[in-house]
């Protein structure tokens, strides 16, 4: 390819509002544009490693056997109100009438449509185990769209459904998808770990997410050295090393603690260890008043809270809620005389405790001594608690180590939510009716490039992983006049496409502008033809190189055979 004729529009910086470093890089590099607010234009040097992802994809869903298809962007309401999805998501659905005021939305995932067009067509389990995929455009109106193809309003999402008869036959579909998901990510260069992780609205306990190192990253994820133990802090469990030793109930007594409105003052106060405060948060659980106690020096894990209220919404009391309900303002709160909760759930740590510290259910006085059972009870113990760094993870009891990570894939046993609620029913072997049961999985596509630039930077640049570069060699020739120059870069170009894809920088442009492109383009090598292409030799440089280092014409072939396979 001519760089002369590659329309790649580089910038020397890039624009202030752009802060993750993939995103100034794909400004910079004239990968992407954006159109509006989380909405890209693919260039020509973006679209190419986008397609290489894309072919990633596909080949290793071939190798298990899963065939492509694509469903429709523009999908009928009524779809989604089949499944009862369609109210449960606000803003962030993109909702649209058509010319006959019928409401549609643009896809932001397809289980629905998956459910509609194939799930309904399965009527006998011997057309099962079966999965298909598609690798097309979502849409979320994100209330902030940032970082680039990071966290875009349009993004290029895989996403792949399967449907089974058995959950035996889910679980091999599971673990199949996974074996390919961790080679497509190991082919295009992007460290992941799987993790045990949230599964949010999709219904299902454990779904597993493949988090990307990068301290860009959303997420947070807590593993142990061995890799015996990863999961999204959200769903980290860590075993609790602190030990209470037994002592008598002491007498209860009621304490002024004015203005102490934080466990550490309070502790300081009151001079206790916060192991001996006991906090009570109060939260509303759909229409529900549960009152959540956590040891002092413990905080309360919400998704874990989730799980165990099992809600819809979960959200803490407000300031009036909290007076109104409890008689007290926060940090006064507690379990003692607490007839208003409908329920009193309290994190495990909290069970083999004495003598503690307990709001008193009025502003700015506590009770000291509170004992469990004698003053006051719990209806259910949990572990509700956010894992902190350096606690025995619970599998091998090594320290949980905390990563900043981006996730890029996710993973669903979903189960039978779509097909009971919308009717997809097969008969089983025995002649009896039952839904098909399914799995969701997804790869951000264009996050992942995102996520790979941000594993993969450079001092001035990228260095992209061979496998999804936009190009496999960068040509550049420095004086365009030179005859010899272009005798060799002609024939060097001629040759080596053959085999690679190559950029040919044949720009009249000084040196400094083609190397500084050259940093932004990332090529896993660059040749360099300049004054000694008369002694046949040229200049080769990776992008991690310091700097370049000369060889003869008739080394390069091997070199390059050594480097880029
Ligand atoms: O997308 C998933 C689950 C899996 C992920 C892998 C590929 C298949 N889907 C979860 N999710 C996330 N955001 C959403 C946003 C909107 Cl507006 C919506 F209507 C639905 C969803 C939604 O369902
Ligand atoms: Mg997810």
């Amino acid at each position: 390819m001519r760089q002369s004729k590659f329309f790649m529009p580089t910038l020397k910086e890039a624009p202030s509002d752009a802060v993750a470093k993939s995103h100034q890089l794909m400004l910079r590099g004239g990968y992407i544009r954006q159109v509006t607010a989380g909405v890209y234009a693919y260039l020509p040097l973006g679209y190419r490693v986008l397609r290489k992802a894309e072919n990633i994809i596909e080949e290793e869903m071939n190798n298990i056997n899963v065939p492509e298809m694509i469903m429709p962007h523009l999908l009928p309401a009524t779809l989604w109100q089949e499944s009862g999805r369609y109210k449960k998501y606000g803003a962030e659905m993109f909702k649209l009438q058509d010319r006959h005021g019928r409401e549609s939305l643009l896809g932001p995932t397809h289980e629905e449509t998956f459910t509609e067009i194939v799930a309904k067509n399965l009527k006998s389990y011997k057309q099962m185990p079966l999965a298909l995929y598609q690798i097309q455009t979502k849409f979320r109106d994100e209330n902030r769209p940032r970082f680039g193809l990071l966290r875009g309003r349009e993004f290029v999402m895989l996403d792949g459904y399967s449907f089974a008869a058995t959950r035996e036959q889910l679980d091999e579909q599971f673990d199949d998808q996974k074996g390919a998901y961790l080679k497509i990510f190991n082919r295009a260069g992007v460290t992941v770990h799987p993790v045990i992780a949230d599964s949010g609205t999709m219904g299902g306990k454990n779904s597993t997410e493949f988090q990307a190192p990068a301290a860009i990253g959303e997420d947070t994820i807590a593993t142990n050295e061995k890799g015996t133990y990863a999961a999204n802090l959200e769903m980290a469990k860590s075993i609790d090393t602190f030990k209470q030793e037994p002592e008598d109930a002491k007498e209860l007594t009621k304490v002024a603690t004015p203005g102490m409105d934080t466990i550490d003052k309070l502790a300081e106060f009151l001079k206790v260890p916060a192991t001996r405060i006991v906090k009570s948060i109060l939260y509303i659980a759909d229409d529900q008043k549960v009152l959540v106690l956590i040891r002092g020096d413990k905080e309360i894990n919400e998704v874990k809270l989730g799980h165990v209220l099992d809600a819809d919404e979960v959200r803490t009391a407000n300031a009036d809620e909290l007076v109104e309900i409890t008689g007290s303002e926060k940090g006064g709160v507690g379990p003692i005389g607490a007839d208003w909760a409908d329920k009193i759930v309290a994190d495990e740590t909290v069970k083999d405790l004495y003598n503690v510290v307990v709001g008193a259910n009025e502003t700015d006085y506590q009770y000291q001594n509170a004992n469990l059972n004698r003053d006051f009870k719990v209806d259910e113990f949990a572990d509700i608690r956010t894992a902190n760094e350096g606690e025995p993870d619970p599998v091998d009891h090594l320290p949980l180590k905390f990563t900043t990570s981006i996730e890029v894939g996710h993973i669903f046993k979903l189960g039978t939510y779509y097909t009971k609620t919308m009717g997809a029913d097969f008969l089983d072997n025995n002649g009896k009716a039952k839904p098909v049961i399914m799995g969701s999985y997804g790869i951000g596509v264009t996050r992942m490039l995102s996520a790979a630039v941000e594993q993969h930077l450079t001092k001035n640049g990228i260095a992209w992983p061979k496998e999804i570069a936009p190009f496999a060699i960068h040509l550049i020739q420095m004086k365009m006049k030179d005859e010899t120059q272009t005798e060799l870069a002609e024939k060097l170009e001629k040759e080596l496409s053959t085999k690679y894809d190559v950029l040919y920088d044949d720009r009249n442009e000084r040196p400094g502008v083609k190397f500084n492109d050259a940093d932004l383009v990332g090529a896993p090598l660059r040749i360099t033809i300049g004054r000694k292409a008369k002694d046949g030799i040229v200049e080769v440089k990776r992008p991690t190189d310091e700097k370049a280092t000369e060889i003869s014409i008739s080394d390069l072939d091997a070199m390059i055979t050594k480097e880029l396979g």
